[in-house]
């Protein structure tokens, strides 16, 4: 039998729809939502979703402000566009698209950013109160697949999970996530160091493939009735390629495909982050 899809798309334009009505509530209180979107060189994919980010805002009725900065752009130039989105009031978050060009330091870059302002959760403050289970904006990826997982109503506590990948964007910060009480999975983070990958996958329940290593998850590998997420994006001359064989789609009970899985949650779950922001600060202000 072939796996329930677990849909992105279906599930974000759900989100817009909650989205757009708090939005619409925000403005009419006088808080107008701004999304800035920072952008360092020509990666076409880069730019792909900067674009998609724009026109999400566009949807939701939130404004979106765009810096697009040239490759060869200094760290100190950089930090200047920084500070000056920090001090902007139009913009109540904003993200550094990444990755960036390998002369930048990323770790300074994503410091620099007002905590306050922190769309994508990758603020080391914004880290540290997920490891502390305190409120604030969440990783856009991992925060996505949770909730795909939960509205598909796929079991996650006691639930183990396979997690292929140990990047600040996801693997890590999905880990903490899974690992809260409110989730209480157990979870197992694998990357190039892991002896044994496929037994590592083969006794997840649920299986998170965030390499880059086009069809590295085969259906060998996996435990016929698992929910399998595909993270992974590496682009051929053929077009898209994912972490997950096609074939797994015949052996995995829920299956989160790329394209239209994961991904459209991510973009999803960066505009809920901009809204519940917003919203925080008009708390504060009453
Ligand atoms: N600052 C950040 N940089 C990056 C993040 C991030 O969350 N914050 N994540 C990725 C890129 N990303 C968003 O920025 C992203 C990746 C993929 C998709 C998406 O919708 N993918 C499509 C398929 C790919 C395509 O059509 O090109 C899908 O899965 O359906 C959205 C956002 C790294 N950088």
């Amino acid at each position: 039998m072939s796996a329930t899809i677990l849909d992105g798309k279906a599930t974000r334009d759900a989100i817009f729809e909650d989205l757009r009505v708090r939005v619409a509530a925000l403005t009419e209180r006088g808080v107008v939502p701004g999304l800035a979107t920072v952008l360092v060189g020509d990666d076409p994919g880069s730019h792909a979703y900067v674009r998609g980010k724009h026109s999400d805002c566009a949807k939701v009725g939130i404004t979106s402000i765009r810096r697009d900065l040239p490759e060869d752009i200094s760290q100190a130039e950089l930090e200047g566009v920084l500070d000056e989105l920090n001090a902007d009031p139009a913009c109540t978050g904003y993200i550094v698209q990444l990755p960036v060009p390998k002369h930048l330091d990323t770790g300074a870059l994503l410091e620099r950013i007002d905590p306050a302002k922190d769309a994508d959760g990758l603020h080391p403050v914004s880290l540290g109160k997920l490891v502390l289970g305190e409120p604030g904006p969440l990783p856009c990826t991992p925060s996505g697949i949770v909730a795909l997982l939960r509205r598909y109503e796929v079991p996650l506590a006691g639930a183990n999970v396979t997690v292929i990948g140990r990047g600040v964007t996801v693997g890590r910060p999905l880990g903490l996530l899974l690992t809260r009480r409110s989730e209480n999975a157990t979870v197992t983070l694998c990357h190039t160091g892991t002896k044994d990958l496929a037994a590592e996958v083969r006794r997840a329940d649920i299986v998170v493939a965030a390499a880059g290593v086009a069809a590295l998850i085969t259906p060998d590998m996996v435990r016929p009735g698992a929910a399998v997420l595909d993270v992974g994006i590496t682009r051929t001359e053929e077009g898209l390629r994912g972490d997950v064989h096609p074939d797994v789609r015949e052996v995995a009970g829920f299956l989160a495909p790329m394209p239209g899985g994961v991904g459209p949650m991510t973009r999803a779950m960066l505009l809920a982050n901009v809204v519940e922001a917003a919203e925080r600060s008009l708390a504060a202000q009453s």
